[in-house]
């Protein structure tokens, strides 16, 4: 929660475990109801404004009371495959909807697999929804979200061909991050203890907001976010789009925020550490020297930047035995990534690179940040705020 000169009054957090798909969207439920319970009483009743930042391409159906007919698709769920060929016959050859990960391969795979007519249903990112619990409206969307179903950003419109795919009529209606959709409902006033003429507005993503929380607003400034992903977005003058590196941007203002979004990241290090390990390993290692060691590391198969390729195999051969060299391996390796992230971007017109803010649980690792800024060669700085969430208040604070 912040207030009109931008300055923190309040900060609340929640986490929670694994949870299997099926019962994600009632634990995201009372978590929004948990955190927002958790800001001091007397000062809730002060927020004007509310906007919700979620995952992107983390997706849902629900019906016309707004309750979940599917277990929600996660931002990684690569199911969208089977869809890609019909994808490709109508999406320009470049649009950011042709990754097996994008909404809009989701919803198509939604439609082939919901039985029944899908007009009775809403199409949701996972922001849309978490807001539409606060102001009760349906079918309402950002465009920062909605990238990846297909809205075009530049034209503020659902592009033609679109229109030649079965789409229900269940798109959402795509706003700019931030606009106010709705005072809160009276029951959700009451019981969360706000103000009855408190607005929701529309979000954003994760990315984004963390983009904005980082500080980072100038052309050439660039936020790395090493959370479980591996996430890079340029601000740039220019707009990039690529499917084969699956580089595409967002709309922010009056420039774009050029980037792709990888598998590689923190879930792999998590896979073989503890956060625990990968402080003591990382402070062995000596950034200086650069590992021979050439890994890709996935989870599983797919990628989705700097390589576009839901079939990708990872790469994590061979393991030494002794595990700071394993680990120094990887963080070389996801250091390479990232590096050729940026140059692909530059090369493909975006804004000339300046700095680098790091977000994410990645970005204390100081070794990490000096593998990463002899791999980048540019300043790597930390962020001015680093839950995403400051990000997303701007947005209501001070429209872009
Ligand atoms: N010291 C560290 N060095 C490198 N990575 C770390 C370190 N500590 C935690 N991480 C990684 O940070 C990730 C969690 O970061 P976070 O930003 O919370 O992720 P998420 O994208 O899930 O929100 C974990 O996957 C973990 O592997
Ligand atoms: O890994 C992800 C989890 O959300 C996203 O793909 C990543 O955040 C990038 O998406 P966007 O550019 O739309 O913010």
């Amino acid at each position: 929660m912040i207030d009109a000169t931008g300055a923190v009054q309040a900060e609340a957090q929640w986490a929670f475990a694994a949870t299997p798909l099926a019962e994600l969207t009632a634990i995201w439920q009372s978590t929004l109801y948990r955190l927002i319970e958790q800001i001091p009483a007397s000062i809730r009743q002060d927020i004007t404004r509310i906007a919700i930042d979620g995952t992107s391409a983390t997706v849902l159906l629900c019906d016309r009371q707004g309750t979940p007919i599917t277990e929600p698709l996660l931002y990684n769920d690569g199911r969208g495959i089977a869809m890609m060929e019909q994808l490709k016959q109508i999406a320009p050859a470049n649009s950011v909807v042709l990754s097996a990960t994008s909404s809009l391969a989701k919803l198509l795979w939604l439609i082939h697999h919901t039985p029944g007519t899908l007009e009775n249903y809403y199409f949701l990112h996972q922001a849309d929804w978490l807001a539409f619990l606060l102001h009760g409206k349906l079918g309402i969307s950002d465009y920062h979200n909605a990238l990846k179903l297909g809205y075009d950003p530049e034209k503020l419109e659902y592009p033609s061909w679109m229109k030649q795919l079965p789409l229900p009529p269940i798109l959402p209606k795509v706003l700019a991050p931030g606009t106010p959709v709705g005072d809160v409902t009276p029951e959700i006033a009451s019981r969360l203890g706000l103000h009855p003429d408190c607005q929701v507005c529309t979000g954003t993503t994760d990315s984004i907001a963390a983009f904005l929380a980082s500080g980072a607003k100038h052309p050439g400034e660039a936020l790395t976010s090493l959370g479980s992903t591996l996430v890079l977005k340029l601000l740039s003058h220019t707009r990039v789009e690529n499917a084969d590196y699956g580089i595409y941007s967002h709309r922010l203002g009056n420039l774009w925020l050029t980037g792709g979004a990888s598998n590689t990241g923190g879930a792999v290090l998590r896979q073989f550490f503890s956060d625990r390990e990968l402080e003591e390993l990382s402070h062995q290692i000596n950034p200086e020297q650069e590992s021979p060691l050439d890994y890709y590391p996935l989870l599983k198969r797919g990628d989705r930047f700097p390589i576009n390729d839901p079939d990708l195999s990872p790469k994590l051969e061979p393991q030494p035995a002794n595990p700071v060299e394993f680990l120094h391996g990887l963080l070389e390796s996801i250091a390479r990534i990232e590096a050729r992230g940026y140059q692909l971007l530059q090369q493909l017109g975006a804004t000339p690179l300046t700095c680098v803010y790091t977000a994410g649980g990645g970005a204390k690792n100081t070794t990490w940040t000096a593998i990463r800024q002899r791999q980048l060669q540019v300043a790597i700085q930390p962020p001015r705020h680093i839950e995403a969430a400051y990000g997303t208040a701007l947005f209501v604070r001070n429209r872009f």
